[in-house]
Parts: C-alpha cells; structure tokens; sequence
C-alpha cells in the first residue's frame, strides 16, 4: 500500500516532514499541495496524513468516502481530565457521538427552539450594541471614542447567550470573564500542534502539557457547570418533578437521565456526558463566531468603500430602526456576500481533521485503515483554479455566485461537509448578520491613528478557531 499512497515530501527519518509545516499549518500545507498535488501524503512523526485540498479531493473526503473517513482518532490534548469521553469534537462517529449531536440539534439548533431562543438574541445583540455606545461616548483619540475591543465584546455576547439558552439563568460579570478566558485559551491549546500526537510513544509524558493545562481549564469550567446542575436538581427536587413546559437544555438532558434510570438502562447521560457537552457548546460556540466577526470587521476597515456601500444597504433596508433582526438577513444581500467572503478569506478553522477508519481508493491512491486524513478548507477557499483574485477581499463575488456554506458546494465549506459539519451553523449563521449589520448600521469606524498610519496587521495565529495576531482596538462613533 506504501507504493500507492498520494504523493508528497520525502519524509527524514523519525521526524518525517515535520521541518516542512511552520507555525501557520494550513498555509505549509498549501504551499506543499502546489507542489506535489491535490492529494498528498505528508508524514508527521510516526503518523502518516493524507491531505486533501482541492473541491474533488474534498468532496470524495466529505462526501463519496465519509462513512470511511470520519474517525476522529486520539487527539491527546482532548483527553484532558477525561474530556475526550463524552466531547462531540472528538468522539467517532458512533452511539454516544450521535447522541450528542441529536440532543445539540433538536434542543438548541432546532428551527422551534431557534424561534423560541429569537428574543434572547435580540437582547444579547442589544447589549452588546450598548456596550460599544458607552465606549463611543468615552473621549478617545481623533475625535471618536475609546478604543473598542469588538472581538472580546463579541466573545462575551456569544457566551452569555449559550449560557442564558442553556441554563435560563443570569451570567455575574466574574463567571463571564473566566468562561471568555477559557474559551480563547482553549482555542490556543487545542488548536497548538502537539508532539503526543505525532509520537504516540511518549504522550504520557505531556511534553508541551497541553493536556495538564487544558485539564485545569476544563476543571474551572465544569465547576461552574456543575454549579448550575446542582442547582436545578435542588429546584426540581423542591418542585417535585421533571423540566415541565419551558424546558431548557439542562432540563431536557436531567430528563433523559432521570428516565434511563426508571426504564433500567445502560447510564449514557450522567454528570461527565452533561459537563463535556455544556463545556463544549461554550468553548466551541463562542469564539468561533466572535473570531470571524473580529475578521469581518478588521476587513472592512481596510475596505472603506466596502464598508460604506454595507452601511447604505442596511440603512435602506432598516430605515430609523437601530438593530438588525433575523427577519431583516433576506433582505441584506451585500451583508450576506461580506459574512460569505469573511468566511472564505478567513475559514477560522481551516484544517480538518479525520482518521481512515477502512482503507479507501481516491484517484488510484490508497488512503490505509489508521491514516490521519486532513482537508485543507483554506487551501481550498483560496485556490486560483476556483476563485479570481483568490487573495482579496471581493464580496461582490458572492452576488452573482449562488453557493452557500451548508456543505454541498465543495469549493466553499467554512462549516465543513459531510457527518461531522457544524451543528451550530444555524445559530451562528444568524449570529453572524445580526452582529456585523447592528454594529454597521449604528456606528461609524475608524482605525486608531498609529494603526491608520500603517494599516492593521492581519496576521494570523493558529489554534482551534485561527485568530487575528494581534488582536485590534478600532474607534466608533455613532452615527
Ligand atoms: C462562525 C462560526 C462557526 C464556524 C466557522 C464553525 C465551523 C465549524 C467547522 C468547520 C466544523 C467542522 C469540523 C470538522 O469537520 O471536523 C464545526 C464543527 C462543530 N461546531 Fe462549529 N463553527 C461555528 C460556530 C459554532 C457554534 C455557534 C456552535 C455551537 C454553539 C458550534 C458547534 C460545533 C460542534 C459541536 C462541532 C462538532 C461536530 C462534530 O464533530 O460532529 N460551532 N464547526
């Protein structure tokens, strides 16, 4: 099978090809597909990776092979604390992952608890547009306000949000901070290539500690979370009873619980299962919409002429209305191109990661049982042969190509494809447009003056969600 596995580097020996990928993955791992081809074999320490990065490689990855392809593997930094057990991110597609992901779609993404959830967002969007107003207020620099860090305020709306869906209680300023803490630092962690991983022989020892440092994180959050259940079981205890009619989904998961136990059944849903999914909606949810509104707006600040023709859309559309409603997304065709764009410049996880759990064929080459498999969605969103001007920001691109990002359209998967695909593209989705339009329509932005002077840094960092470096703090004024 050697013989016929995709092309790719010669690996040197132990390490393989681990000098060739830098700081940024995604990017070595485009420069080496123009060289060795759509599908590649890359060897990162012991583990051989078969990298796809074309919309044919992806869909036969995504699509044509999935039910083969979507293992997840041991990705070590997930087993801290036990985490790795009941994650959604991590588990294979098997009983306990498919559980999982019904309880997140039919108990939080489903269209009936998104409309009864519409509300919520309205004020969680509401507060955050105060938030900026009181910074706007502020004297600051050249004639706007205080500086705005609008993708911390963004963070913290997300995770108020999911905490509010979740457990229908108030978040104290403190817990907010430590779950915006643990969500950024999480993302870092998971998302730092990790030496247990590609030497499988020595990740007991945790060289990096990865796993030690995300353990403690995931120890905060489950405290908190658990906190919360404690709570509700001491509430339901008192009220003699189950969840009722306006169930939460904590109440819908004690629900679940309590009834394997009457019906005698295996216990699938207890207090780990609960932590490792509720920590996994706040780590996983929050920063990754946060992130791309960081990007979108860092855009359309080295845009102006972008930005205005947005303000002019929104203004036409919402007319003395202040806040962008999901009922208002249809009509905003310019604001829909600018989150598609945002999301193709900046998938903000732009490698995912699978195992070949059966030996698959893909054009003559063998994909072995074992193998880690990537695709690479920014290789794919900024190839030449599909897009023009791969490299610029261009949301006109996106009105007159009608694609979406539901995962059907292989040239553009910012929320993936195939069995493991976002659940939480729904929420993010509308998230996204009610976000970026409010903040356009009632705020005008500027670049701090030193910024101005030459132009913001877009570099990149790598982790779970692939952040700005250097995390900008731009001036509004109202409008
Ligand atoms: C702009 C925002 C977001 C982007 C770009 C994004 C992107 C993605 C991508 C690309 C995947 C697929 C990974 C893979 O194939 O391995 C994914 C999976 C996932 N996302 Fe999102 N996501 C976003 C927001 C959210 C939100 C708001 C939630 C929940 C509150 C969420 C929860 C999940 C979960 C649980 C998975 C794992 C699915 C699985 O492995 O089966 N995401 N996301």
């Amino acid at each position: 099978a050697r013989r016929r596995l995709p092309p790719g580097p010669c690996p040197l020996p132990l390490i393989g090809n681990l000098l060739d990928i830098g700081d940024l993955p995604h990017r070595s791992f485009a420069r080496l597909a123009e060289r060795y081809g759509p599908l590649m074999t890359v060897r990162l320490g012991a583990a051989t990776c078969v990298v796809a990065s074309s919309p044919a490689t992806a869909r036969a990855v995504l699509q044509t092979h999935n039910a083969s392809l979507a293992g997840r593997g041991r990705q070590d930094a997930w087993h801290a604390g036990g985490h790795a057990e009941n994650s959604v991110f991590v588990l294979p597609p098997g009983r306990k992952w498919r559980l999982l992901r019904k309880i997140g779609a039919a108990h939080l993404f489903s269209r009936r608890k998104l409309a009864e959830l519409a509300p919520l967002r309205d004020e969680i969007v509401g507060g955050l547009l105060r938030r900026v107003a009181e910074r706007a207020d502020h004297r600051g620099g050249g004639g706007g306000g205080a500086p705005v860090d609008v993708g911390r305020l963004a963070l913290a709306a997300n995770v108020e949000l999911l905490w509010r869906s979740v457990f229908s209680t108030r978040l104290d300023a403190a817990t907010l901070d430590v779950l915006c803490d643990v969500a950024r630092e999480a993302a870092v962690l998971l998302g730092t290539p990790n030496v247990s991983d590609f030497f499988p022989a020595v990740a007991a020892l945790d060289l990096q500690g990865l796993r030690r440092r995300l353990a403690e994180l995931m120890k905060n959050t489950y405290r908190l979370v658990d906190a919360q259940i404690d709570h509700r079981m001491r509430c339901r205890e008192l009220r003699g009873g189950r969840g009722g009619e306006a169930m939460d989904l904590l109440d819908v998961l004690l629900d679940m619980s309590e009834q394997e136990r009457e019906d005698g059944d295996v216990e699938v849903i207890n207090r780990d299962l609960m932590r490792a999914l509720l920590t996994d909606l706040f780590v996983g949810g929050s920063d990754s919409t946060a992130t791309t509104v960081e990007w979108a707006m860092a855009e359309l600040l080295q845009n102006p002429e972008i930005m205005k023709t947005l303000q002019q859309e929104i203004k036409m559309v919402l007319g003395t209305r202040s806040q962008v409603e999901e009922s208002d997304i249809g009509q905003l065709p310019y604001l829909q191109a600018i989150v598609k764009e945002t999301l193709r410049l900046h998938p903000i996880v732009p490698l995912r990661l699978y195992e070949a759990e059966r030996t698959v064929e893909i054009e003559g080459h063998t994909i072995p049982k074992g193998s880690k498999v990537i695709v690479n969605a920014w290789a794919i969103h900024q190839s030449a042969k599909v897009w023009i001007q791969p490299e610029k920001f261009l949301p006109e691109r996106f009105i007159t190509k009608d694609i979406d990002f539901a995962g059907r359209h292989f040239e553009f998967i910012p929320f993936g494809s195939g069995r493991h695909i976002c659940i939480g593209l729904p929420l993010a989705n509308r998230m996204l447009h009610m976000i970026l339009g409010s903040l356009m329509l009632q705020f005008k932005w500027t670049m701090p003056q030193m910024v101005n002077r030459n132009g913001l840094d877009m570099a990149e960092k790598f982790g779970l969600a692939v952040s700005m470096a250097t995390r900008p703090n731009i001036i509004a004024s109202k409008m």
